[in-house]
């Protein structure tokens, strides 16, 4: 089997780094080059967490010298939305498919993102969430939602995320709002005497962002109705548990030529 030739932007970041690993332990994965906005010119190995020979491969800061001189397959995006859009926008141009776990995105960008695929025959892929459990919550939310109109989103992530409400909860918000009947929800006539205190509306459904050291990234979709109510949730504990979900969307965007917004679109 030919090798997966991946660069990775953001290497030493907290998802980056475990994606660097990821390449490692995996067979048909071969990483190539990083894209980073210092360290030009060094190796990936000359850096403390990865010593390992496996990782002796350039650090860029200038992405299109870096498509140019590696010509990889795909480039895994782990930054910020800002720099996320310009690099799965500059892949694209150099024909290299992107895989963006970045959250941040809006739609605009997808818009954006899903011509440029088109123009350039070339699938991408955004995932705002990797873990497959979380997907599989998100799908059995958009399922429950078609039987109870009333649901709050409560997303909780430790307190280095810069992004509110998460990438997760939006997408969760938005596939919900496929199948639930239009609804502007709680009291008529309640009245936040704190601002924010009943969280963001979309679509007349709050979503609340809870932020705080020692999480890492969990959701809970909670549905009411008459005597009942419906929770499902999700935990991440560490940011393995998203790998999986990398590995099988670096594997799917090879036999892509559109843009896939979430991982539920290509999850059985
Ligand atoms: N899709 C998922 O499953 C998932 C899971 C966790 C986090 N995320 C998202 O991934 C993103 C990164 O999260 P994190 O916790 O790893 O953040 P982080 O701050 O630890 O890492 C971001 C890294 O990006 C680097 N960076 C910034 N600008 C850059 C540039 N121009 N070029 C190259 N590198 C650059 C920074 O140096 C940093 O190391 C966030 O948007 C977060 O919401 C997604
Ligand atoms: O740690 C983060 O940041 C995470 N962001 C994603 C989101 O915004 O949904 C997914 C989970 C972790």
């Amino acid at each position: 089997m030919e090798k997966v030739r991946i660069v990775i932007a953001g290497p030493r970041g907290r998802m980056g780094k475990e994606a660097v690993y990821l390449t490692g332990r995996t067979d048909h994965f071969e990483l190539v080059g990083v894209l980073d906005y210092k360290h030009e010119g060094k190796r990936l190995n000359e850096l403390d967490d990865f010593t390992s020979p496996a990782y002796d491969v350039p650090i860029y800061t200038d992405i299109e010298k870096c498509l140019q001189e590696v010509k990889p397959d795909v480039l895994i995006d782990l930054t910020t939305p800002e720099f996320g859009m310009f690099h799965a926008k500059t892949a694209l141009q150099y024909g290299v498919r992107p895989v963006v776990g970045t959250t941040g995105f809006t739609n605009e960008n997808l818009a954006e993102l899903e011509a440029l695929c088109e123009e350039m025959d070339r699938g991408c892929i955004i995932a705002p969430n990797f873990a497959l459990g979380a997907v599989l919550m998100m799908k059995f939310s958009k399922l429950a939602a078609k039987y109870f109109d009333d649901v709050e989103i409560i997303e909780l992530h430790h307190d280095r995320k810069l992004d509110a409400p998460s990438g997760t909860a939006v997408k969760t918000a938005e596939l919900i709002a496929e199948v639930r009947k239009p609804k502007k929800q709680g009291h008529p006539e309640e009245k936040e005497t704190i601002q924010g205190a009943r969280g963001a509306d979309f679509d007349g459904m709050r979503i609340h962002s809870v932020r705080l050291p020692g999480l890492i990234a969990h959701q809970q979709v909670m549905f009411g109705a008459d005597g009942e109510t419906l929770t499902l949730k999700h935990d991440s504990y560490n940011r393995t548990s998203f790998m999986s979900g990398v590995r099988f969307a670096v594997d799917e965007v090879l036999k892509a030529n559109v843009l896939i917004y979430g991982l539920e679109n290509i999850m059985e």
